[in-house]
């Protein structure tokens, strides 16, 4: 092995003049000793709304974070006045390392595709089964990029006094979905129990376009602490002013739920085919004769064999090909 310095017998590894430990301790940059935890319940041009214990804190970032965001969901370290009081102003020194992101889509206003909504581990996809009809592209996207993220998808069917749900569920049978079906007679005589259960315990993000009845079922579930398409429980401020996403909680601490108004579509350019194979447990071991980087639509997948040795149903690879296929974006997307 080789040995450095002079002699070496002589100990001199241990001595690090520069290292950390033996640096004054007045140079060493603030480490927020006294910071408190807390976690972001919205985002308002710059200002967030951050939960610490049971205040909400208006809060900026501090400058050192520089171009970190922080965005609703994330767990994040508050320094400075925490009393909540009106017109105090906090500073986000730390945001913790996050267990999920979902990322919208680029738009014409911004293009840029942005981390909206941090440490979910579920999503519910919101889909009026009429008024408006149901996409199933779009609940393909959100598909994808709930699995590219890791999370546990949530298939919401509103309004099931005007259609049927069974011809929509057949589209997904072959993908084995979680699913409720709701409508808004079941919240007025409190059947929201179905859907309560699958939200406990979860930190649960909300996508679904307008109309299809989302501030309905969120108001039905956390109580009424919001009015319809007016007031921000938890700013007091005008909906239509923001289109940050919100995290709600849900009563007796069973867990969150994350409203998204802002979101259209999610960004999918950046999705790894592998990742969202992880979610088909009954083809992942066939993609293990696959070529390095398999897209799984390519000649030369793996998958194709396995199915046809009758390992899996040729449904299963037909509904992950079609959800791969989604990337690429359509106008209307
Ligand atoms: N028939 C029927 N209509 C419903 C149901 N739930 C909600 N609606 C109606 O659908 C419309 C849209 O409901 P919202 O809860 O505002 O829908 P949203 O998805 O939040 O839409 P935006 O507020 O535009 O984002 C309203 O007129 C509701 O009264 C339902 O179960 N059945
Ligand atoms: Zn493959």
């Amino acid at each position: 092995m080789r040995r450095y310095g002079k002699n070496p017998d002589e100990d001199d590894i241990r001595v690090r003049p520069n290292s950390r430990g033996t640096r004054p301790r007045t140079s060493i940059r603030p480490k927020h000793e006294d910071a408190a935890e807390g976690m972001v319940l919205t985002v308002d041009r710059g200002r967030l709304t951050v939960l610490v214990e049971d205040r909400e804190v208006t809060a900026m970032k501090a400058r050192e974070l520089g171009r970190k965001s922080a965005v609703v969901g994330d767990r994040v370290a508050v320094v400075g006045d925490l009393s909540g009081v009106k017109d105090t102003l906090a500073r986000i020194v730390r945001v913790e390392s996050r267990s999920s992101v979902l990322r919208r889509t680029a738009d014409d206003t911004d293009p840029y595709e942005r981390v909206v909504v941090a440490n979910a581990d579920q999503l519910a996809i919101v889909t009026a089964l009429a008024d408006p009809e149901p996409r199933p592209r779009m609940i393909d996207r959100c598909l994808v990029a709930a699995y590219d993220a890791g999370l546990t998808p949530l298939l919401v069917l509103t309004k099931s006094d005007l259609a049927p749900a069974e011809p929509l569920l057949e589209t997904y049978g072959a993908l084995d979905l979680p699913y409720v079906v709701t409508n808004r007679e079941d919240f007025l005589t409190g059947g929201v129990d179905q859907i309560r259960e699958r939200l406990a315990g979860h930190v649960t993000a909300l996508v679904g376009h307008s109309g299809v009845g989302k501030t309905t079922l969120v108001n039905a579930l956390v109580e009424r602490q919001r009015t319809t398409g007016v007031v921000n429980a938890v700013t007091g401020r005008g909906r239509h002013t923001t289109t940050s996403a919100l995290a709600l909680p849900l009563p007796g601490d069973s867990g969150w739920v994350i409203d998204t108004p802002g979101v259209r579509s999610f960004g999918l350019a950046h999705i790894d085919p592998s990742r969202v194979v992880q979610a088909f447990p009954d083809l992942l071991p066939g993609t293990e004769e696959c070529p390095r980087g398999c897209s799984h639509d390519e000649p030369d997948c793996a998958l194709d064999a396995w199915v046809a040795a009758g390992h899996a149903e040729p449904a299963r690879l037909d509904s992950l090909r079609r959800l791969l296929a989604t990337r690429e974006r359509r106008e209307g997307d």
